[in-house]
Order: structure tokens, then C-alpha cells, then sequence
């Protein structure tokens, strides 16, 4: 005899949600069983995080239901989705870097004592927590001290506390190491077999293949295929999400090195020191590192948006380095920040405008002034060129989904042309066949005899892209390989500060 049948943790029926110029959402039909581990796969502005912002309260649907374990329910924000037990990770992560883990864990849900705060029971909480879910993590630490690993831990934590059953976790392991995405699948698989149920929207397929029980996929709003994870595979994912077979992990030729274009000598800022290295043209340089070792302030020292506390930086034979970030520009940087919100974009300016910023002294100005049908025109060939999904050229940036945004911000800097480009992180958030669309332009881009310093948490990118790589730990190059010297478990360890780690350092 079969058992009775469950009612599904999460239900969601004819869920359609619009947006001027677009429907985001149309009739999604999404169930999600009790103790099971969902991903939702889809191409940049299928309509993933919409569905999940109604899900969890942030947004209103048009029309459509939504079932919590069995009862129909409707959010007026995620307070209300809290209180129906969803909880979700957001991919930044809402946490006071000055409390401790203990109290980041109770925060506005505290054990109390007399009316008081109970320090003790909250530090018990977090270690009983911890130790059923196998989410280790010191409750007296500060979380402004701990890796990204264990700070998404204390996310976890958090909702856990609260007594979330289903967990929504936005493109978890994107700045994560391999090691600590794989530590991250067993306490979801774990949670799982406790009955809880996690929904995960990634743009990983392997992660989805290794990890999930079963996968739905978004295509332009609609729900194009229901698949069981055991009885598929990356090809029929990839064709579901795209309409079409897309050429998975494409090997590309080294490049040709030329004249050295950057070079860094003693080089030194804010939690960096003793930079030695030089970028040539025809030559992608990958730095491979988990986040917060000191890439993203040695690409703002180049930027020219942090001073350079020692040594040197040269660009194309000139001292560059206490010049403003324009004068680096003039002298021929291009530059794709690490946060596409806060400094590469302006979320209020059009997608057209916001692909012509910098462009004031090039082809689509004249006499400083920009050519609004110059500008027009140029948005329309980047928009053609990287896939931009846009309603039109004119609809705010704030308006594009993540990985929209990124093309955006990916596509403006190449059309520069800079004999340097500086790129971090170029596919975060960007879905599987605009990944290969960048990379074939970033490769394109250095055989046109250009030099790119690429800096990626993402392993297979780095290997793919990367003429030589090096690997930052604690503000230091702790390892350098050539093309193919680098396999993923020796570069793992060697991101992960892996001192005992047979790494070979070559130069
Ligand atoms: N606030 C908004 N105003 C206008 N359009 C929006 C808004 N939010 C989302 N959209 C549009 O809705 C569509 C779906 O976007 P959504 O962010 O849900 O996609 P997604 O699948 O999560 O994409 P990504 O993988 O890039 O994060 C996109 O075309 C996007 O441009």
C-alpha cells in the first residue's frame, strides 16, 4: 500500500506577474513535495526571482494561488512568509557584521529572561542548532570576521531559529569554494532528510545534476519542462532553458603574449601586498581566490578608486600609479566592477544610457556631446551582441534582471576597446549560454591583441579563460600555474590557504 500522500510544502497555481513591457510570470504552475530539494532553472529574466519575490511576500502576483503546506495563503511582505515557515538566503547576505554569530542567529527573535535578552540560551541555541544540522560555527565569533562559507551558515542558522521548514536559497554557491559549496549540498541534502525543503535557484547545472531531486525550468515566464533530476541530464536542461543545444564547457586555444601592458612591481593597498605581475597584450591573466582575499581592493587599486599604499603600477609604459580612475580610463583601462548595483550602473539612467557612459570622447559624441541617435544605435548593437533581454532600449536599467544587468555592464566595457581590460567576476548571476557568449568575447577580445585581468571565484571560468592564473590567499599571490597546470582540486586547495596542499608554485 502507498502511504498517504503529503501535501506539497509549497504549491504555487497560475501565478502570473507583470511588469510594464513585460510578463514576467505567465500561469506558473510550481510544486515543490516536503523533503525535497527543487531547483528553478532558467535563462536571465525567465522570471525566476520574480516567482520567488512572490513566493516570499516582496511581490504581488496578478493572479494566481499559493499554498503553504496544504493552505492557501497571501503575503503582504515576508514577515507573513516567515510566520507561514518559508525562509530565504538572499545572494547578499542581510547580517550586522559587528554582532556575533549568536546574536546575528536571534536577532528580533530572542530568548528571554525577565524581559531581558538570555545571552546564554541564545549562544545554546546556535550550538544545538549547529550540531543537529552540522553547520559548525563559533556563536561568540564576529561575523564581520568570517568567511562567506560560514557567514551564509549563519544565514542559515537564522532561519532555522525562526523554524522555517522551506528554505529559498538565491544562487547560493556563487561565492563560494568548492569545498565549501560541497559542505553546503550535505547540510541541504541533510536538512532534506529531516523533511525540510529547499528551493534553489542556481545557474549551476552540475550543482543541480549532484544535488537536486527535481528541477523545474523557466523559459520566458512559462514553466517549459517538469524534469526528475536522477532521469536527466546537463544537455536536456541546458536545451529546456534555451530552445536549442547549446556547446557545454567549449575549450579554447591559449593566446599569444606580446608586450607587457601592465605591470605591477612591490604593489601594495588596503589588505594586498608584495604584487608582482605583469599583463601582456594577447594574454588573460586569471587571479583565482575566494572573495575577501584581497582581489576585489587589488582591482580597485587599479581602478584608481583606492589609493596605492606602495610600489608601482604601470600602464602601456607609464607611471599610473597615483592616477585619478579618469586619467587611467584616458590612458586606456577598461574596467567591469565586482558590484554591477552599487558602482557599475546607474539603475535609474535607460539601458541606452547607461551603455554609452564613457563613451563621451569616442565616436558617439562630438565635441563632448553625446548623439542621442548615435547613442541609440550603439545601445541596439551591444543589446544584439550580448543578448541584453530588455523590453526596449529606453526602460531603466533597475528594470533588467541580474544577469541582464551584467551583460549590460560586460558589453560597455569591451566596446571600449582598452588595450586593458580589468573584469571581475564576468558571468555572476549570468545563465549558461550567455556564459559561453562572454567568454567567447572575452577570448575574441584578447586575440584582437588586448590584455585582460580576469578575476573569478568561478574554477572552471578561471581554467577556461586563463593563460596563466594565479591564486590570491590573505592579500598575497600564493600560487602561480600555466594553461592546464591548474586542476580544480590543487587550485581548491590552493584558495582555500591549503598550506600542507601539494601546490606548486611556477613561474
Ligand atoms: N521591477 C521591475 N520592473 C520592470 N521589469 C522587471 C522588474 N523586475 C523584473 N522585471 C522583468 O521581468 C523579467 C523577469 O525577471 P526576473 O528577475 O524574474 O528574471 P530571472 O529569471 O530571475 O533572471 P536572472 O537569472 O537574470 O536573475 C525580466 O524581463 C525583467 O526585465
Amino acid at each position: 500500500m502507498t502511504p498517504p500522500q503529503a501535501e506539497p510544502a509549497v504549491e504555487l497555481r497560475g501565478i502570473t506577474k507583470r511588469f510594464p513591457g513585460t510578463l514576467a510570470n505567465d500561469s506558473v504552475d510550481l510544486t515543490v513535495s516536503a523533503g525535497e530539494i527543487h531547483a528553478l532553472m532558467g535563462e536571465n529574466g525567465a522570471g525566476k526571482s520574480t516567482l520567488m519575490s512572490v513566493l516570499y511576500g516582496m511581490e504581488r502576483p496578478d493572479a494566481g494561488t499559493i499554498r503553504v503546506d496544504g493552505r492557501e495563503v497571501s503575503f503582504a511582505g515576508p514577515a507573513g512568509a516567515m510566520a507561514a515557515g518559508l525562509g530565504m538566503v538572499h545572494q547578499n547576505f542581510k547580517l550586522f557584521d559587528s554582532l556575533t554569530v549568536a546574536e546575528n542567529v536571534v536577532y528580533a527573535a530572542e530568548p528571554r529572561r525577565f524581559g531581558l535578552v538570555d545571552r546564554a540560551a541564545a549562544r545554546r541555541r546556535v550550538r544545538e542548532l549547529a550540531e543537529e544540522h552540522g553547520l559548525a560555527v563559533d556563536p561568540d565569533a564576529r561575523v564581520g570576521d568570517l568567511p562567506v562559507g560560514l557567514r551564509q551558515r549563519v544565514e542559515i542558522l537564522k532561519l532555522l531559529h525562526r523554524g522555517a521548514r522551506t528554505l529559498i536559497l538565491d544562487e547560493p554557491t556563487a561565492v563560494l569554494t568548492p569545498a565549501e559549496a560541497d559542505a553546503l549540498f550535505a547540510v541541504l541534502k541533510s536538512l532534506a532528510a529531516q523533511g525540510r525543503t529547499v528551493i534553489l535557484v542556481t545557474h549551476k547545472l552540475r550543482e543541480v545534476l549532484e544535488g537536486s531531486d527535481r528541477v523545474t525550468v523557466l523559459r520566458d515566464g512559462r514553466v517549459v519542462a517538469r524534469l526528475v533530476t536522477a532521469e536527466t541530464t546537463a544537455d536536456e536542461i541546458a536545451a529546456a532553458m534555451t530552445g536549442r543545444a547549446v556547446e557545454l564547457d567549449r575549450v579554447h586555444a591559449p593566446g599569444t603574449p606580446g608586450d607587457v601592458v601592465l605591470d605591477l612591481t612591490g604593489l601594495a593597498t588596503d589588505g594586498v601586498r608584495d604584487l608582482e605581475l605583469a599583463v601582456r597584450a594577447g594574454e588573460i591573466v586569471g587571479i583565482a581566490g575566494v572573495a575577501g582575499n584581497g582581489q576585489s581592493e587589488l582591482v580597485e587599486a587599479l581602478a584608481g578608486l583606492r589609493p596605492v599604499t606602495a610600489g608601482r603600477v604601470a600602464l602601456r609604459g607609464r607611471d599610473i600609479t597615483h592616477a585619478s580612475a579618469t586619467e587611467r580610463r584616458a590612458h586606456g583601462l577598461a574596467y567591469v566592477p565586482e558590484d554591477r548595483h552599487a558602482v557599475g550602473t546607474a539603475p535609474a539612467a535607460s539601458v541606452a544610457d547607461n551603455l554609452a557612459m564613457g563613451h563621451h570622447r569616442t565616436s558617439l559624441s562630438s565635441r563632448g556631446l553625446l548623439s542621442p541617435a548615435a547613442v541609440r544605435a550603439h545601445a541596439r548593437r551591444l543589446v544584439e551582441r550580448f543578448g541584453i533581454k530588455a523590453a526596449t532600449e529606453e526602460v531603466p536599467a533597475s528594470a533588467l534582471s541580474g544577469g541582464n544587468l551584467q551583460k549590460l555592464l560586460i558589453g560597455r566595457e569591451l566596446a571600449h576597446e582598452a588595450p586593458l581590460l580589468l573584469v571581475e567576476q564576468p558571468t555572476r548571476g549570468v545563465d549558461i549560454g550567455a556564459v559561453q557568449n562572454i567568454h567567447d568575447q572575452l577570448i575574441a577580445y584578447r586575440d584582437a591583441g588586448h590584455a585582460v585581468l580576469l578575476v573569478s571565484a568561478e574554477l572552471s571560468e578561471i581554467r577556461g579563460l586563463a593563460d596563466r592564473v594565479l591564486v590570491m590567499y590573505e592579500g598575497r599571490i600564493t600560487a602561480t600555474y600555466q594553461k592546464d597546470e591548474a586542476d580544480e582540486r590543487s587550485l581548491g586547495l590552493a584558495m582555500a590557504g591549503g598550506g600542507t596542499a601539494p601546490v606548486e608554485a611556477v613561474d
